[in-house]
Parts: C-alpha cells; sequence; structure tokens
C-alpha cells in the first residue's frame, strides 16, 4: 500500500518546521513489509512505518468524532503559558522544594476540551489532552480500538521479546504545542492520526550533550537544554548534537526505539494534532555483551544515581560524593 501521506505535503511541512542549532538527517520512510524494518526495529533504529494500517478504524477519530463518540468520561487536559509541554513527576516534587511546575493538569471532558480549545484567544493558555485510553470511553471507541491491527504489532511485540503493552496515550494537541526533549524508558510505536507531528530524535550515546534533570527531579528524563534558547555555558556539550528528523502525517507509524531521546512538535499552521502511542515494556538484557550499547548505559547512570541518593538520603550530597570520586582520580 503506498504512502497514506502525500510525499509533496511532507517536503512541504519540512519547509515550514523551525531549524534549530543542530544538523538533522531523515529517518527512513519504509513499507512494513520491507526487510530493512525488522532489522532496524531488531537493533532499536528509528523507523517511519507507512503502510501498518495500524490504528485502522482510530483513523476517523478527528477532534469532532472524538467529541461526538468517546462519551463523557474525564479526561487529563494539560495547560501551559507557553506552547512547551514539559513532563514533570508529581511523586517527585517533594524532593525539590522550591519546584514551580511549569503545566497545570485538570481533568474535563472531551467536548469541554474542544469547546475551550475552540474558544481559545491570543494570550489564553495552550492545551494538551493525554490520556491513557481506559474502559471509560464510549462504545464507538472502544470498537475501532479492537479494529487496531493488534497482529501485527503483536507480532514486533514477541520478535523483540518486549514485555508488555503498559498503555495507549490518546493525544490530542492544540496546533502548535510542543512536548520538550526527553527519554522513556519504554519502546513505542507511535501512530499519527490528524495533523502532523515532527519528531527530533537523538540516540542514546548523546547523554552526555543533553544534560538531563537529576533522576531524583520532578523533570527526571527530560533535558535542561532548551532548544530554542541553548546555554552553551552551563550545558557546553549542546554544541556537538546531532539528530534525526521524523515528520509524520495522518496513518504513519513511528517506532521509537527506548532511551531515544525525542522533542515532538505539532506543526503550527496544520490543524489540531491526535496521535495514539503504543509503549511497551522493554526486553530484559539476556546476556551482558560487551562492549555495552548505550542504552545499558543509561540504564547503568540511572541505578547508581538511585543507589547513591537514596544512600545518603540526602539531594545535596550526591554531587559532592561523585565529584570526590572522580575529579582528580578519573579526571
Ligand atoms: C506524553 C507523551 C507525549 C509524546 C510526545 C507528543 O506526542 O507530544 C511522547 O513523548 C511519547 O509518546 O513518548
Ligand atoms: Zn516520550
Amino acid at each position: 500500500m503506498a504512502s497514506a501521506v502525500n510525499k509533496s505535503v511532507l517536503s512541504d511541512v519540512a519547509a515550514e518546521v523551525k531549524k534549530y542549532h543542530f544538523p538533522l538527517e531523515d529517518v527512513p520512510r519504509l513499507s512494513c513489509n520491507d526487510p530493512v524494518v525488522e532489522q532496524m526495529i531488531r537493533n532499536e533504529e528509528p523507523v517511519i512505518l507507512t503502510d501498518t494500517n495500524l490504528v485502522a478504524a482510530g483513523m476517523q477519530w478527528s477532534p469532532q468524532y472524538l467529541a461526538e463518540n468517546i462519551g463523557n468520561g474525564l479526561y487529563t487536559v494539560y495547560s501551559s503559558k507557553t506552547q512547551k509541554f514539559l513532563y514533570y513527576d508529581d511523586k517527585k516534587v517533594a524532593r525539590v522544594p522550591d519546584f514551580s511546575p511549569p503545566t497545570v493538569h485538570e481533568d474535563m471532558t472531551f467536548q469541554n476540551f474542544l469547546c475551550k480549545v475552540n474558544k481559545r484567544k491570543e494570550g489564553d493558555r495552550w492545551m494538551y489532552l493525554q490520556q491513557s485510553l481506559n474502559d471509560t470511553v464510549g462504545p464507538p471507541i472502544v470498537r475501532d480500538f479492537t479494529t487496531f491491527n493488534w497482529a501485527w504489532i503483536s507480532e514486533q511485540q514477541q520478535k523483540n521479546k518486549w514485555g508488555a503493552l503498559t498503555s495507549n496515550l490518546l493525544l490530542v494537541g492544540m496546533d502548535g504545542v510542543i512536548t520538550p526533549v526527553h527519554y522513556d524508558e519504554q519502546q513505542n510505536f507511535f501512530a499519527q492520526i490528524c495533523g502532523f507531528k515532527r519528531f527530533i530524535l537523538f540516540d542514546p550515546s548523546m547523554f552526555g550533550c543533553l544534560y538531563p534533570y537529576p533522576v531524583y527531579h520532578p523533570h527526571d528524563r527530560q533535558s535542561q537544554v532548551d532548544f530554542d534558547n541553548p546555554d552553551f555555558v552551563r550545558f557546553p556539550r549542546a554544541k556537538e548534537l546531532r539528530g534525526r528528523q521524523a515528520i509524520l502525517g495522518p496513518g504513519d507509524v513511528l517506532y521509537l526505539p527506548v532511551y531515544w531521546w525525542h522533542q515532538v512538535e505539532s506543526v503550527p499552521g496544520r490543524g489540531m494534532t491526535v496521535s495514539v502511542n503504543f509503549w511497551y515494556k522493554s526486553a530484559p538484557t539476556e546476556k551482558i555483551v560487551y562492549p555495552l550499547k548505550p542504552q545499558q548505559k543509561v540504564a547503568m547512570m540511572r541505578n547508581i544515581e538511585k543507589m547513591i541518593t537514596d544512600a545518603l538520603n540526602s539531594t545535596e550530597e550526591v554531587a559532592p560524593l561523585m565529584q570526590a570520586m572522580v575529579l582528580g582520580r578519573y579526571t
């Protein structure tokens, strides 16, 4: 099946998206039947799949269709003063006394969310609905959900020995919203339904150039580098960033490997976006093979940070202890 997204539209969108200080190479767009795809997924390389038919009847999930069919359940809607929706973990806020949450979240019906978006005026807060699909959705949505291409995606899960499907997040964004650069600890098949999303991706070995917040911080897994205004004094190695770009249109599915950094932008001027992601627990490490993969080193650094923070029972003492271990001895 040909790519549902028209190539000339994709090149128009590519010309519209914001440019940053780092070079970007295009992620390949391939048919899911291309033998190269199986190898790329096994090697944990990002790839855009143009013909999975993964979300099938979900392709009719326009914001209007969802408002008419999703029922009157309450959904999590984040609002932000800016276009950026920097994720924070509620459970870690207590550890950072002067932390001020960059977004506010409230539960509301889908209809109320859409009404607020349609009534929004210049200067009002930006809004982004992010809700795990669960059994509160209306019967038509449940029916559509059953038409997803579960045979194909379960085959990927089994072939790559991934763990359980942990959630399907329904993402409905205003035109122009941005999820700043971060990594997740799960494998992700990301299905684009409405509008266009531009992914900026960096492989896990770029950890040293993206300066994530400390593990105990509410912004754990998120980079401290602001791509719109990079602070090269605090974060000098951000100059070394070299990334990849994936522009997704309706029907496209991105394989986003675990620990790969990504910033996700709902392309301005192309309408509201609707996406559904599929998060899977990653495969357990069967046998340690050297040299270790960058992902394994990130997991190791996380465990060491957690262990030291818990053992010291103090966040302030972590850096002095690690500096005492390393400065003048290993550097
Ligand atoms: C809360 C998850 C947001 C999503 C990015 C986006 O579509 O804005 C993402 O980061 C992911 O699927 O991993
Ligand atoms: Zn993510």
